[in-house]
This record gives structure tokens, sequence and C-alpha cells, in this order.
């Protein structure tokens, strides 16, 4: 049941800011329209609950029969507070709401093959010396404007050089693709470790797990409700957006039930699926400098599948051998990277003890593989893992059975962004940028928190106060963010296509055709 009804409006609706999204974006930019004075608003989302990409489903059940919630979006909050210094935003509010959460302890881990369990745990020592390197290459790249490169190649350079052994490939996984949603090669050296370093060494390296049987979205309908009355007319859910119309004095919203929304500004906070799949029409058609920054950014996909199983005759789960201690299970397959590397259990204390939870999370190449393919298919390819893992005779079949398809949801396109290599500010910069009225806010446009929800919160947030700005006729905060029509690629003072740097034949002339 939505928490507000949506409000009937057959026709054009006037309003001054149309908030077109109801995640953590759309509610922080709302909230803060309303910090200034501003109540004249409307809410736009397309599901039927406030949250967004933080959804949450029933699963499973316990033993009075009722379902646990667990968490098919975001699961975490990542970087806490460092002591005396910055709060993560998001933390502050699940505390503020008191969400249930855990610390994950990273180093609660156990490493295995496809012969069962075996110590490769003195792996995680060398990656992480290799990281310590590459992160401080990363900051001179940045500083001195050095050219960007994957974060394969600072690997590589920093000797960590996994190709050739599966172990090393699964340790590397869960230190990075489980966080990034893609691989190292498909990553940026420099804004990985920015975007590490902003939130783990700003606010603290924890990673806290939530498991509220309330839903981790409870906090963002808890803020939404110190602005919102129940049953506000200004928030429009079940409601979905079809195409924008935007000029220099206004933005018009038209909505798949013939509906539409005359409003003075508009932040669209769709996330870069959405923008990247062409769900929305824009008018006029987008800028090609705006397009560059929509499909410059990536969007990666990470998928938590889920399975409930039912305990030994001691009551205990099978992967609870020999302690129910351990939080993550690392598995190395021998042929396929990333193949159902890391499973976690809600089993473990501080978590859901008795729900006999057991979660896998793969990303990118496979999870657009196990998304397209059938929940059966998934399951058994789980449970030959799990039996090579634990031993056949050793896992039950499960009770139940369940994941997301974030890959192909309409209203998501994905679960995170994610910065390729060599994409540069300018680029990034050009999808935050405003066109006209039109403001553009959301994990994605953030440059240092993509991807995390406290990116979101401050997007939203900043968009809301420059356009707070503008309506109050604050001119320091009424501002149009800055875009580029022409980002250049050199990274030397000019362009050096000369026989010198092994430049032989052009590119641009063609001989005889
Ligand atoms: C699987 C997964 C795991 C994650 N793990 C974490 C984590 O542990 N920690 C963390 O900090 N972050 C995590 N994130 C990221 C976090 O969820 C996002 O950064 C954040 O929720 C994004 O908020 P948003 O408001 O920018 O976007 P959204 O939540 O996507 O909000 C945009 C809203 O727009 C609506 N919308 C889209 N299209 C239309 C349309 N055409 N018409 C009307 N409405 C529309 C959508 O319904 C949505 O509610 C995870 C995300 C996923 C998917």
């Amino acid at each position: 049941k939505p928490l507000f009804p949506r409000g009937q409006n057959g026709t054009c609706t006037k309003t001054k800011v149309a908030v077109l999204g109801a995640g953590m974006t759309g509610i922080a930019a709302a909230q803060t329209l309303h910090n200034n004075s501003i109540s004249d608003f409307i809410i736009v989302d397309v599901n039927d609950y406030i949250g967004g990409r933080v959804k949450h489903t029933n699963f499973g059940k316990d033993a009075n029969g009722n379902p646990y919630v667990v968490e098919l979006g975001a699961n975490w909050v990542q970087g806490l507070v460092s002591p005396g210094g910055p709060e993560n935003p998001i933390w502050t509010l699940a505390q503020k709401w008191g969400i249930n959460n855990t610390y994950s302890n990273y180093s609660s881990i156990l490493t295995y093959d496809q012969t069962g369990f075996v110590d490769y745990s003195s792996y995680f020592d060398d990656y992480n010396n290799a990281y310590s390197v590459l992160e401080q290459e990363a900051g001179t790249i940045l500083t001195q404007n050095y050219q960007d490169r994957t974060m394969r190649t600072g690997f590589s350079i920093a000797d960590w050089k996994p190709k050739k052994d599966v172990q090393k490939q699964a340790v590397e996984w869960w230190n990075f693709d489980f966080e990034y949603a893609y691989s190292p090669e498909q990553s940026s050296q420099t804004w990985a470790v920015v975007n590490y370093n902003t939130s783990f060494y700003q606010y603290s390296e924890a990673n806290n797990f939530v498991w509220d049987q309330r839903g981790y979205n409870y906090f963002i309908q808890g803020e939404a409700s110190t602005f919102l009355s129940p049953n506000d007319t200004r928030l429009h859910l079940s409601t979905n957006v079809t195409s924008i119309t935007y000029t220099n004095n206004g933005v018009t919203i038209t909505n798949d039930d013939g509906s539409c929304i005359e409003a003075d500004y508009a932040i669209c906070t769709f996330s870069l699926g959405v923008l990247q799949n062409d769900i929305v029409s824009f008018t006029p058609a987008l800028p090609a400098w705006k397009q560059t920054g929509i499909e410059g950014m990536q969007m990666g996909t990470y998928t938590k599948i889920f399975l409930q199983f039912p305990p030994s005759s001691d009551g205990t789960y099978f992967w609870e051998t020999p302690t129910a201690d351990t939080q993550f299970y690392l598995y190395a397959d021998p042929t396929e990277r990333g193949w159902y590397p890391v499973f976690q259990s809600l089993t473990a204390p501080g978590f859901l003890p008795d729900s006999g939870i057991f979660f896998v999370t793969v990303v990118s190449a496979q999870s657009y593989r196990a998304e397209q393919q059938s929940d059966d298919a998934t399951l058994a390819e789980v449970m030959a893992v799990l039996k090579k893992m634990f031993g056949e005779e050793n896992v039950p079949e499960p009770i139940d059975f369940l994941y997301p398809r974030w890959s192909t949801e309409s209203w998501a396109y994905g679960s995170y962004s994610n910065w390729p290599p060599g994409m540069s500010l300018e680029t990034h910069q050009n999808l935050r940028a405003n066109l006209g009225r039109l403001w553009f806010a959301g994990e994605a446009t953030s440059a240092e928190y993509f991807g995390f929800l406290q990116g979101a919160y401050f997007e939203g947030q900043a968009a809301g106060n420059t356009i707070a700005g503008c309506i109050n006729g604050n001119k320091t905060e009424c501002k149009n963010e800055a875009s580029y029509e022409v980002i250049r690629g050199c990274t030397t003072s000019e362009r050096q296509l000369t026989p010198n740097n092994g430049w032989f034949v052009s590119s641009m002339e063609t001989y005889g055709f």
C-alpha cells in the first residue's frame, strides 16, 4: 500500500518545481525546497513507494510462517563517521530512524575453490599491498593531470597480476568488482580511488549491513514524512513520466496516463540507466554535449541472489561448520571469473540468526546472464557451486529462492553507476548540467560519491538549493551548471600526430575508395 496515494489530476497541473523521482535524490531535493520555504512542488514516481533503488521484498519465512524482509537494492551504509570529523549523512539518518544494521566484517571470510575449502587468504595482503601503491599513484595522476588509465593497468604496475590464478582473481573480485559492479579493466584508476577515498577515508572504512525488517527505505520515507502529510497531494506515485519538454522558462512533464505538469523548474532524478535507454523523450532533443555525459558514464548491474535453507538435524546450517560466526564465503571458479563468487550468511550473529538465509552476489556480465535466464537455470548453477564448496551431501534443497532483474527493470536499467577509464571530469559534468530550467541529479551525477546513497543525497540537496535560490531570488545560489561543448582528448599541449610518435599513415584519408 503506498504511503501516500497518488493525487487525481487528469489535466495539466501547475507547480513551481516538479521533482521527478521519489528515491533518495528526489526526497532530498524536495526536503531542501521545503527547508527553503518552498512548498509548491510535486514529486512524481512510477513506483508505488518512496525509495526507488532502496527497495525490499518479502522472502522465505520464519518459524511462525511470517516472511523475512530482504533488500534487493542498497543494503549497506558505506562509510560512517570519522572521530571528530565529517559524518556520512546516510549514517546520520539511519541512526535518526533507528535502522537496524550490523557492522560487516570483511575480515570474516573463508576461501573456497572447486575442491572445497582452500585457504588462499594470504592473497588478501598481496592485493592490499598493491592497492596502496595504486592509490598513491591515483593521487599523482589526479593532481598532476596525467592521463587516466584502467584499474587493471594500475594494478599491473603495482605488480598485482592475477590473470593466471583463479584464486587471486576471486580475491580481486571480492575487493574490487563487489564494490564497483565492474572489473578493473572497465574502471578508471583515478576515479575509483577518488570514490573510495571520499566515502571510506573521509567518513570511515566501515560498511554496516542493514537488515531492518521495515526495509532500508524506512529512513527515506521517514524523511519524506517530515515535510509531506499522509495523503499529501503533492506526491504522485504510480505515475509514469514519458516526456519532458524544457525551455529557459519552464518544463512540461507528460505522463503515460495523459496527465501533465507545467513547472517553473524541474529536477530529473531518473537513473543513468533510464536516461541511457531512451525511456523518456526530451524536447528539444538532448544536445550532443549532454549525450556525451549520459553515454559517457556507465551503469553497472549488481544482483543479489537469495536462498533460504532448512537447518540440519542439529539446528545449524551447512555453511556454519566450523563456526556460525563467518560472514562471507569466497568461491574461486576454475574457469569463469566472477562465477557466483561471494556468498553471505545472514545467520551470522547480529544479522538474522534463525533465518536460514544465504545469498550470493554477481555483477556485470554474470548479472546480465543470470537476469536473462530462468530462476531454475540460475538456481541449478548456484546449487552446483554450493555443492563444490561445502560437499554434495551437505547441501539440502532450498525452501525459497529469489532475485531481482535490475538490468531490465524499466525504471532503473541497472543498479548503480561507475566511472569508466579515461572519462574526464568535464564529460561527467555534462551529465550533471542543467538544460534551461531542467536540472539533473542522482547518484550518477555525483563526481565523488557515484554509486552510493550519499551521492544521491548530496546531489538532490544541491539541485534543490540551486532552484530554491532561483525562486527566492538568491543570486549566489541560482546559477547554471557548467557544461562543455567540446571535451579535449589530448593531455599534452598540442596533438602530436607525427611520425615521431609512431603516426605514419593518416586515418583521416581514404586511398582508392
Ligand atoms: C543492487 C543495488 C545495491 C546497492 N547497494 C548500495 C549500498 O549498499 N549502499 C549504497 O549507499 N548504495 C547502494 N546502491 C545504490 C543506491 O541504491 C543508489 O545510489 C540510490 O538509491 C539512488 O537514488 P536516486 O534517487 O538517485 O535514484 P533512484 O532510487 O533510482 O530514484 C529515481 C526514481 O525515479 C523513478 N523513475 C524512473 N523512471 C521514471 C519514469 N519514467 N517516470 C516516473 N518515475 C520514474 C524510479 O521509480 C525511482 O524511484 C545499490 C543499488 C542497487 C540497485
